[in-house]
C-alpha cells in the first residue's frame, strides 16, 4: 500500500500566498513520481487572518496542527499589522509549542546563480540555530514608555537542557557530513550567558571526538561568511545570531529567496514546520515575481524529514537543473516568474 502523509499548509501573508501553492505543485508532482500521496489541509492564518479575527490563529491552532505529519509554512506579517505580533502569535508559538528546538538552515551554491562573492569556491554548510529560547524568549517589559525616562527590557535565557539538546543535534549532523562544528557566540562580552553556552557545548563536544570543534565570535563569523564561507560545515549558534546569520547565508547564496529551512522537533513528538528563511516580502507581493526556490527547498527538507529521502533528492536535483538552465527570477537577474520556476522544477523532476 502506498504511503499517505497529512500536511498542514499555512501560506501566511504576502508572497507566502504565491510561493506556497507553487511549492505544493512540486510536492504533488514528486509524490506521484515516487508512489506516495499527500493530503493537504490549508489554514488561512497570519496577519490577514488577524485583521478579520483579531488573532493570528485560533486558540486551538496547535491542537489542530498536532494531527498532521508536518506543517508547510510560508511567512507571516503585513505592513498594516503591528509587527511585534507575527512571531509572538504564530511562528514562535509553533516553534516552542512543538519543541522545534532545531532551526535547520542550509546554505549552498546553486549552479548557474551568480553570487555576490568573488570566490568561486563551493559552499555547503548548515546553520543549526537554537530555536526555542535564548534572546527570543520575550521575557521582559516596558516601563513608562511614553516618558522621558522610559525603558524597555528583554532578558535572554539559556538553559543547560536547551543548549545540550541542540548541540547534540549539531554534532550528530556533523558526523554525517564533513565532521566539523563551528559554534558561534560572543562570550568575550556576554560573559554570563554565552560563556555558559560555550562551556556546555565544550562538554557535549567531548562526546564526539571524531568531530572537529571550533569556536568563533559572531562579529568575526559575519566576516568569515563573506570572506571564507567554504570553511564551514555545521554552524551552531543561538536564536538571534542564527536569525541574522541565516539571512547573511541567503545573501551569500545570491538571494534571500534561495534559503529553505526546517523547524525541527528531532524526537518527532510533534510535527515539524518547514518554511523559507525570509519573510512575507510585502514590497514584491502580488506580482508573481517572488523567488520560490527557498520554499521548494523547504519542501525537500520536509520530505526528507517525514521519510521520503529519494523524493527530496529528486527535488534538489531538479532545482539544480532548473537554475543551471536559467530559470531565474528577477532577484537573481532573470526574467522567470514564480510559476515559471515551479514549472521548470516539475519538468526536471
Ligand atoms: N518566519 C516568518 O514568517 C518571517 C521571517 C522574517 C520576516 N517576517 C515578516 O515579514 C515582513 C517583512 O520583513 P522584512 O522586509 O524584514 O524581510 P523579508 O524577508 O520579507 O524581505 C526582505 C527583502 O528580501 C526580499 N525577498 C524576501 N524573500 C524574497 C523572495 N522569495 N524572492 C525575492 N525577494 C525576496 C524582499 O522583497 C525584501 O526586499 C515583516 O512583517 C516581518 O515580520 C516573517
Ligand atoms: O526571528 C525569527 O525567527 C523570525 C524570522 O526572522 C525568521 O527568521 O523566521
Ligand atoms: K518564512
Ligand atoms: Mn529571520
Amino acid at each position: 500500500m502506498s504511503k499517505n502523509y497529512k500536511i498542514a499548509v499555512v501560506p501566511g501573508d504576502g508572497i507566502g500566498k504565491e510561493i506556497v501553492p507553487e511549492g505544493l505543485r512540486v510536492i504533488n508532482a514528486v509524490a506521484e513520481k515516487h508512489g506516495f500521496s499527500i493530503d493537504t489541509e490549508e489554514f488561512a492564518w497570519g496577519a490577514g487572518y488577524y485583521i478579520e479575527n483579531n488573532e493570528f490563529m485560533p486558540e486551538n491552532g496547535l491542537e489542530t496542527l498536532k494531527n498532521f505529519d508536518a506543517v508547510y509554512f510560508g511567512s507571516v506579517g503585513l505592513p498594516q499589522v503591528d509587527d511585534t505580533l507575527p512571531a509572538k502569535d504564530y511562528t514562535f508559538k509553533v516553534r516552542t509549542g512543538f519543541n522545534q528546538y532545531v532551526n535547520y538552515r542550509p546554505v549552498r551554491t546553486y549552479p548557474g546563480v551568480q553570487r555576490p562573492l568573488r570566490s568561486e569556491k563551493h559552499i555547503d554548510f548548515v546553520i543549526v540555530r537554537e530555536n526555542t529560547e535564548g534572546e527570543f524568549v520575550q521575557m521582559g517589559g516596558q516601563y513608562l514608555p511614553d516618558e522621558a525616562n522610559g525603558m524597555g527590557i528583554d532578558t535572554s535565557v539559556f538553559t543547560r537542557k536547551g543548549i545540550e539538546r541542540v548541540a547534540h543535534y549539531a554534532f550528530k549532523l556533523a558526523q554525517k557530513r564533513r565532521k566539523k562544528v563551528t559554534h558561534i557566540t560572543k562570550s568575550n562580552t556576554l560573559i554570563n550567558s554565552l560563556s555558559y553556552w560555550d562551556r556546555v557545548i565544550a562538554e557535549v563536544a567531548q562526546e564526539y571526538p571524531d568531530v572537529e570543534h571550533e569556536q568563533m565570535y559572531i562579529d568575526n563569523s559575519t566576516a568569515m561568511f563573506v570572506l571564507k564561507p567554504e570553511i564551514f560545515d555545521v554552524v551552531l549558534t543561538t536564536n538571534l545570531f542564527g536569525d541574522i546569520l541565516s539571512d547573511l547565508g541567503g545573501a551569500v547564496m545570491g538571494s534571500l529567496g534561495l534559503g529553505g529551512s526546517g523547524n525541527i522537533n528531532p524526537e518527532k513528538d510533534f510535527p515539524s514546520m518547514f518554511e523559507p528563511i525570509h519573510g512575507s516580502a510585502p514590497d514584491i507581493a502580488g506580482q508573481n515575481i517572488a523567488n520560490p526556490y527557498g520554499q521548494i527547498w523547504s519542501a525537500a527538507i520536509m520530505l526528507e524529514h517525514i521519510g521520503e529521502a529519494e523524493a527530496a533528492k529528486n527535488i534538489m536535483d531538479a532545482i539544480d537543473k532548473s537554475t543551471s538552465e536559467g530559470a531565474l527570477t528577477v532577484d537573481l537577474g532573470g526574467k522567470a516568474s514564480t510559476s515559471d520556476v515551479a514549472d521548470a522544477v516539475i519538468k526536471n523532476l
